[in-house]
């Protein structure tokens, strides 16, 4: 019997046992069993060169964006809109056979999005280039999961079940869960508080199941079976995802406003050109950038080019500002002054620790180099003010110095 077979198999059987106390177990290790075979299934076939047929694309700019979608939902119209690459649409489903990349500029940062294929209920045991797709979106910093607004409402699920098979979770964070395989010492089970999804005993098994006889685990929350078995997989991978329902213009105001009332999600037509800028505000929200520009001692902050960071990769830290600019940078950093939102007061002055936020201006401060105390003019001197935005008026004109 094949992998997918056996999957189909363990499916049936989760599907037709029912849920309560005493098949709780028993239900776990089904899970567990289903976790190993999708594993299994995504490692590539024995011999086989790793990639050649995959959609590689070399990552760009600063964050990269994969379209996720059941086919002829816009993907490729979008594509077009956003980033001014030509991307064929067309009424008929699998217009687009290959990923297309294209580069969003927003707020002085480049985005890579992706165009790829449409994928159907089946992808992720092989159906069309839906491993291939995943693939994509497995590498991505966002998922863009585009839905037909006028289609029904379970393909949201069913598209997040098929990139839920292959290891992706949307908008979850990692469990936390300790879990730390050992040569010896048998399998020692901690919490910090009262389980209630599961307890020792379906953690054994669980563990048996994968033949681990020798553990530490430390539940740090209330987690349920799945998370441990995505904790002793190892292999997931957190994404967020912002659900684009499309093609509004084809729905009644009422269906709109209740799409739009959904977590995460965002309504747009792209025919209609409606409401694209708040897609982009809320990709960019999503990603966590920050645009952080640099004030050299004496001189206006440089607005042109920002240092943009990321609060999910990398960090936001006056440390990962500095590594940013240049790797030795950080040892010759004495402090930075900070003006902008994460300031208390205009300049503040911060040690490396400090976190950044979206927009802030620094100042770095180097050992052995004279502060410039008053030394700015306008906005950059010292002085007391409640922390704001830098204003766009004081970034296209900034004061002469
Ligand atoms: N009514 C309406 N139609 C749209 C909208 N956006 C795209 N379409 C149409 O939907 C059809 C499919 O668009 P594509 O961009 O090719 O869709 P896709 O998701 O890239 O399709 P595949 O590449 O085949 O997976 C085309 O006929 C588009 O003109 C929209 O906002 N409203
Ligand atoms: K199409
Ligand atoms: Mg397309």
């Amino acid at each position: 019997m094949g992998i997918i077979e056996k999957i189909k198999e363990i499916e049936a059987e989760m599907a037709r046992t029912q849920k309560n106390k005493a098949t709780e177990y028993h239900l776990g290790q089904l899970k567990a069993k289903l976790a190993k075979l999708r594993t299994q299934l995504l490692e590539p076939p024995k011999g086989a060169s790793q990639g050649g047929d995959g959609f590689e694309v070399t990552k760009f700019g600063h964050g990269r964006v994969a379209l996720i979608g059941f086919p002829s939902v816009g993907k490729s119209t979008l594509l077009t809109l956003l980033t001014g690459t030509h991307s064929e649409a067309a009424s008929y489903e699998f217009t687009t056979l290959t990923c297309i990349p294209g580069i969003i500029h927003y707020n002085d940062a480049k985005i890579q999005l992706l165009d790829l294929p449409g994928i159907i209920e089946g992808a992720s045991e092989g159906k069309g280039r839906g491993r291939q797709v995943i693939a994509v979106a497995k590498s991505s910093d966002l998922v863009l999961m585009i839905l037909d607004a006028s289609k029904s409402e379970g393909h949201r699920q069913i598209l997040t079940r098929e990139l839920e098979a292959v290891g992706l979770r949307l908008n979850k964070r990692p469990p936390q869960i300790y879990f730390k395989r050992k040569k010896t010492g048998g399998i020692s089970f901690n919490s910090t508080l009262q389980l209630t999804h599961v307890d020792e005993k379906l953690c054994y098994q669980i563990l048996h199941e994968y033949k681990i006889h020798n553990a530490e685990v430390l539940f740090r929350e209330d987690a349920s079976v799945d998370d441990f078995i995505d904790v002793i997989e190892g292999n997931r991978k957190y994404i967020k995802c912002v659900y684009v329902y499309n093609k509004i213009d084809v729905i009644g105001i009422d269906d709109v406003d209740r799409l739009a009332r959904k977590s995460n999600s965002i309504v747009i037509s792209c025919n209609l050109k409606l409401n694209l800028d708040r897609l982009l505000a809320k990709m960019w929200e999503a990603m966590g950038l920050v645009r952080v520009y640099t004030k050299p001692q004496g001189q206006q902050p440089d607005f042109s080019e920002p240092v943009v960071l990321s609060t999910d990769r990398g960090g936001c830290s006056v440390e990962d500002f500095c590594n940013h600019i240049h790797r030795s940078l950080l040892k010759d950093v004495k402090y930075v002054l900070i003006w902008g939102m994460s300031a208390k007061h205009y300049p503040q002055r911060c040690g490396t620790a400090h976190v950044l936020q979206d927009e802030d201006v620094v100042q770095i401060v180097k050992k052995k180099e004279k502060e410039e105390e008053g030394g700015g003019r306008g906005r950059f001197k010292s002085h007391t003010t409640a922390p704001a935005r830098i204003s766009d008026r004081e970034k296209k004109a900034p004061l002469k110095t």
